[in-house]
């Protein structure tokens, strides 16, 4: 792939360079704001699975540049330091990085707590959509911990088979629940974004990481025979039309008739999981497509071909998205 190919397929990230964003899902959160007004009167701000950083920059422009504005900024993995951000390495689940958070905020609740995050995606959209619901729920779990009553909770959602069960779980602790999609984020995506107004925990809730919140223990509606019940949850979507596709393609010569210039990354990924990966790729070394036509005749002819199609064992660096890394030597 070469160094402007994904510029001509994906406005979004071209425009992330040029605006010096760390990855295109800055426009998610832009987008959300556009529509919600999350950032109105907001001076503590958390920002979970937060690498390699854009919503944290968003949020340092938009509450930060505030003057009394804090930041706070939680990932698993290293992120280069930003202005206005405290960080913490650290994993939503853990109740050590729940009270590092209060902690910075001086033993303040948040007003304001977005998660972006996503576990390492399988391609097996049952495993993929469970997994991103266990993260999110995690991210509930761990803003009940530092969010204050009334506040805000934004988080990244596939809308799969199962999402009515976790809006209704949302519910139990927000007035409002709805669902959003950016126009950043693709139409082909299923991914959207929870959108949860008003902190509002049941009474006598207690905050306890260790205690998965879809057991509905805590809904008062829940009964044990019908079990939890499904909701449907306004759907919205956020950005002006006039606002680019992004399942579209677009020239690469700006609209001004300016012409287009190669724009590196803002910020690659200071030790992204995927680095063994560049490593080899760089040696030549990481596995290459299998192809039947690459097969000795007789053994095409005389085996039974379960798979059709090309494997590829080793997912390319090149197809990890939104990152910015460029693993060309
Ligand atoms: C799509 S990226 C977030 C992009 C980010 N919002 C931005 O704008 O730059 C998802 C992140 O979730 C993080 N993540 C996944 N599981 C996590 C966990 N249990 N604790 C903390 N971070 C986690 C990953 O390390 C990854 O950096």
């Amino acid at each position: 792939m070469g160094r402007t190919s994904k510029d001509k397929r994906d406005v979004y990230y071209r425009l992330a360079k040029e605006n010096g964003w760390r990855a295109r899902s800055a426009f998610k959160l832009l987008q959300l704001d556009e529509e919600f007004q999350l950032f109105q009167g907001v001076t503590r701000a958390v920002d979970l699975c937060a690498a390699p950083g854009s919503w944290s920059q968003v949020l340092s422009q938009k509450i930060g540049g505030q003057g009394s504005g804090h930041v706070v900024a939680v990932d698993l993995q290293a992120m280069a330091p930003l202005p206005g951000v405290l960080q913490i390495q650290g994993d939503i689940t853990q109740l050590s990085t729940a009270k590092e958070i209060i902690q910075h905020f001086e033993g303040c609740p948040a007003d304001l707590v977005v998660c972006d995050g996503a576990p390492d995606v399988t391609g097996l959209h049952d495993v993929d959509e469970y997994m991103q619901a266990q993260l999110l729920l995690a991210a509930l779990n761990i803003a009940t911990h530092v969010l204050k009553p009334g506040g805000c909770f934004v988080a990244k959602i596939f809308r799969g088979r199962d999402v009515t069960l976790i809006y209704s779980q949302l519910r139990v602790f927000f007035s409002s629940v709805l669902c959003a999609k950016p126009r950043s984020s693709r139409n082909s995506s299923i991914e959207a974004f929870a959108v949860c107004q008003g902190y509002d925990p049941p009474a006598g809730f207690l905050p306890d990481l260790t205690k998965p919140l879809l057991d509905h223990s805590y809904d008062p509606d829940f009964n044990q025979l019908d079990g939890p019940t499904r909701i449907i949850v306004p759907f919205v979507t956020c950005g002006d039309l006039s606002s680019y596709d992004s399942d579209r393609s677009y020239p690469l010569d700006l609209e001004d008739g300016s012409e287009y210039k190669y724009t590196p990354p803002t910020q690659p990924p200071i030790s992204p999981p995927y680095q063994e990966a560049c490593t080899l790729k760089k040696k030549g070394r990481l596995a290459k497509e299998i192809r039947p036509q690459d097969c000795p005749i007789s053994t095409v002819d005389s085996m039974p071909q379960p798979l059709a199609a090309p494997q590829r064992h080793t997912l390319l660096p090149s197809e990890v998205e939104d990152n910015g890394m460029n693993c060309s030597p």
